[in-house]
């Protein structure tokens, strides 16, 4: 008989957390008889910020660190981890959880925005490391594999989502830099051997500062530095702010400030100072005063006003409202709120903003409520060609059409924080004239820029090990799926060009024969993919980081309308499996519908073929039969959902997340209760699929006829346990059958 092993469940932020309140017990009580434990982890944004500040706590208040246990954990090989979306949080949401457990009664310092002194600086140092993108990076011990698996592909054919049409005269497009940016300015180096570097300033007159010191690296590892020019950076707003009043199309800035969470608030401060260029001009030392930082967006500028006298605060909303009403519009993120798309860097996220804009006929959300054209703003050129090709197509073929277009799976180099990705540490606003070098062991300069006060310089660093892991998956995955695959590399940048070389030599390890592998530029990889996507055939995009990040919303959005219903898996280095739910967020949409009117949109389809995945790998590896027959029968069951339907509606009053909860597990009960592999199982949930089929009408009624009212859970980042159980457990039948 196979030992007990465990499966890890990570316990998170907002709708998917809300959503395990009532997954959970299910899965708890589906794989209670078959050796298989399973460990919930908190590693939610109010959990973080309680375990990085200990000493702050009671001691019956401290908790454990569950996200370094779990990244030590990946690096295991039993590591088995459903992960699932967690809050990326910036500042503005960081904030508001800090107060929120403060509140609660946990004496945790406030989030010093200006550090005072050294001890200020410690909490700051903390909070920064909470801040942003802070969980995936750690846990990502290997490269993903990300894929619509047929039953989604096969229902979003059947019932395919809106897709707003294109025209060939639409206004919208891509505006990005074509000097100065990081693109433009990037010089790679790979390593000979194993070697430690130090980060240093050199500022005209002379004076060196270490930026960072000892940097280890390993032999082959590709090191790149780079600058965005802040001069070149603001000409080129400034041209933007101009070209979208001449075009009257929206100025909508996109931009990934949570997961780039050095580099892109800096550049969103430089759009918000750009658009309110006046206002600025003008009131500048009132700001500086009272501590407005609009890196944190417009926001904070607007939350700070409180703290002035009345006549001041008028005279700014004032001159705010002749800056709005003079230059161009911007896009919204919530007309109805007045919420533009500079108020908070979290709100609008590339990953996702820009692929909704293409779903909705290369629209977006005037302050009117109403759609129009709109120039995107994405200042790096790095990766911004990918959009601009996809807006042509777009135009020159009209909309994508869901129920016969190709599929775009992605195997993503993400391993050890590879690329841009892992760059937070080693991302700095210059603050003098000169010029910064990164040297070895030795003292020799590798890499040399001239700087100026205000440029953003960062470095990255990929390892070999991933790239060859990388490599490995990307032929496995073009094999076993019969698919060309296309490397998404340009030679004519450094750091691509770099990579090429890797991805030949070690293409050279594995049997290629029969199989369609191109080498491809980002522009030329989308064009040869949408070509092929609109005949209906597939293509794996083999990618970087970044690239990784946006194709799997990008074609996910477009193909099947949500990155929710994906498989994503990664399979970690050292041999074990890290299964994240779906390739999107949090929905912090859906938590609002959710309290004010008790309906919980959510779908869970991520998480349930993320624990499919999981249980297999369990399977395979504990030689866990009964695991093999819980992972297929579920497979199963998660077919049965889709082809019926079950999917959560958006609507109050209609099935909502609690009853397509209540469907897959009639399902999977089912599935199990029909299979002959196993006696014992089949046994046991032949009476669990009779109850639930029994009492399928009643359960369904009641929980979609307690809808409509308002729910407290007293808390947002961290609500109250049994309120939340409650709300989402609300059905006594259904939880005895489950018990
Ligand atoms: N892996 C991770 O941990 C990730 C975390 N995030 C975090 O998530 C938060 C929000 O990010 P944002 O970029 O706005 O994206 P979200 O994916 O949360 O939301 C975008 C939209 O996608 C749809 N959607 C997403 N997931 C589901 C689902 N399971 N069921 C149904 N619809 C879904 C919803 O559309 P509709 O309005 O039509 O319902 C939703 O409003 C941020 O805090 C961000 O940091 C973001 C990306 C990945
Ligand atoms: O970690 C994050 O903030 C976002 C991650 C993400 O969007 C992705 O991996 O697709
Ligand atoms: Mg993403």
């Amino acid at each position: 008989m196979s030992k007990i092993a465990k499966i890890i469940y990570t316990k998170t932020d907002e709708a998917p957390a809300l959503a395990t309140r009532s997954f959970l017990p299910i899965v708890k009580a589906f794989t209670k008889s078959s050796h298989i434990e399973i460990e919930v982890k908190d590693i939610s944004l109010a959990a973080r910020i309680l375990a990085n500040f200990p000493e702050y706590l009671k001691e019956e208040q401290k908790v454990e660190d569950a996200l370094a246990i779990l990244g030590d954990l990946a690096k295991q090989p039993e590591a088995n981890i459903i992960k699932l979306p967690n809050i990326s949080a910036s500042v503005a949401q960081l904030t508001e959880a800090i107060s929120e457990l403060q509140d609660l009664g946990y004496a945790i310092p406030d989030f010093p925005e200006e550090p005072k002194n050294e001890e200020e600086k410690n909490i700051l140092a903390t909070y920064n490391k909470i801040k942003g993108s802070a969980v995936n990076p750690v846990l990502r011990e290997g490269n993903s594999d990300r894929r619509a698996p047929k039953a989604i592909k096969n229902y979003a054919r059947k019932n395919p989502h809106s897709m707003g049409a294109w025209s060939a005269d639409s206004k919208t497009h891509v505006a990005t830099m074509t000097e100065g940016d990081f693109a433009n300015n990037e010089n790679s180096y790979t390593t000979k051997k194993a070697t430690s570097i130090s980060i240093l300033h050199i500022a005209e007159n002379g004076t060196k500062k270490v930026l960072k010191e000892k940097i280890d690296l390993l032999e082959g590892e590709i090191i790149d530095a780079t600058i965005m020019s802040k001069k070149i950076l603001i000409d080129f707003l400034e041209e933007q702010y101009e070209d979208a009043l001449d075009k009257n199309v929206l100025f909508s800035l996109h931009m990934k400030g949570t997961m780039m969470k050095v580099s892109d608030p800096i550049i969103f401060g430089h759009a918000v100072r750009v658009f309110f260029s006046d206002l600025f001009k003008k009131h500048g030392k009132t700001f500086d005063k009272i501590g407005v930082d609009v890196n944190n967006g417009l926001g904070n500028l607007l939350g700070k006003l409180s703290e002035l006298p009345k006549e001041k605060r008028d005279e700014i909303r004032a001159d705010l409202r002749y800056a709005f009403d003079h230059g161009p519009e911007i896009a919204m993120v919530n007309s109805d709120k007045g919420i533009t798309n500079l108020h908070v860097p979290s709100d609008v996220i590339i990953d996702a903003s820009m692929p909704a804009m293409i779903r909705t006929s290369g629209k977006m959300y005037n302050s009117d409520g109403k759609l129009q054209d709109t120039k995107a703003i994405i200042p790096d050129s790095s990766y911004a060609g990918i959009y601009a090709a996809t807006i042509d197509f777009c135009k020159k073929n009209g909309a994508f059409d869901p129920t016969t277009m190709g599929t775009v799976p992605n195997v993503g180099l993400m391993a050890q924080k590879a690329e841009e990705y892992g760059s937070h540490d080693k991302t700095f606003e210059i603050a003098k004239a000169g010029k910064v070098i990164v040297v070895d062991a030795a003292g020799k300069t590798i890499l040399e820029h001239a700087v100026e006060a205000g440029d953003i310089w960062r470095m990255c660093q990929t390892k070999d090990l991933p790239i060859q892991d990388w490599v490995k998956l990307a032929v496995t995955r073009a094999r076993a799926s019969e698919t060309p695959a296309v490397f998404w590399l340009d030679k004519n940048r450094a750091h691509d060009a770099e990579v090429i070389k890797k991805v030949k030599k070690y293409l050279q390890d594995h049997n290629t024969d029969g199989l369609d592998i191109r080498i491809l530029s980002p522009i030329k990889a989308t064009e040869f993919t949408l070509e092929r996507i609109v005949k209906g055939e597939d293509t794996i995009s083999v990618s970087g980081n970044v690239l990784r990040d946006y194709l799997t919303d990008l074609f996910p959005i477009l193909e099947v309308g949500t990155s929710a219903k994906m498989l994503s898996i990664v399979p970690l280095m050292n041999g074990g499996g890290l299964f994240e739910t779906g390739a999107g967020g949090s929905a912090p949409k859906h938590v609002q519908q959710f309290l004010e009117e008790n309906h919980l949109r959510w779908d869970s389809l991520g998480e349930f073929l993320a624990l499919a995945v999981s249980l297999e790998h369990l399977g395979t590896t504990n030689n866990n039969e009964k695991a093999l027959i819980l992972a297929e029968t579920l497979d199963e069951a998660t077919d049965k959902f889709l082809e019926n339907d079950k999917s959560p509606s958006r609507k109050v009053g209609e099935i909502d997340n609690r009853g397509s909860h209540f469907y897959l597990a009639l399902y999977w009960a089912q599935g199990l209760a029909n299979q002959n592999k196993n006696a014992d199982l089949k046994a046991e949930f032949a009476k669990i699929a009779d109850e639930l089929a029994k009492n399928e009408t009643k359960i369904i009624a009641e929980l979609n006829s307690i809808q409509g009212n308002a729910v407290n859970i007293e808390g947002y980042y961290m609500p109250n346990e049994t309120l939340t159980e409650n709300a989402m457990r609300p059905n006594k039948n259904l939880n005895s059958i489950l018990n």
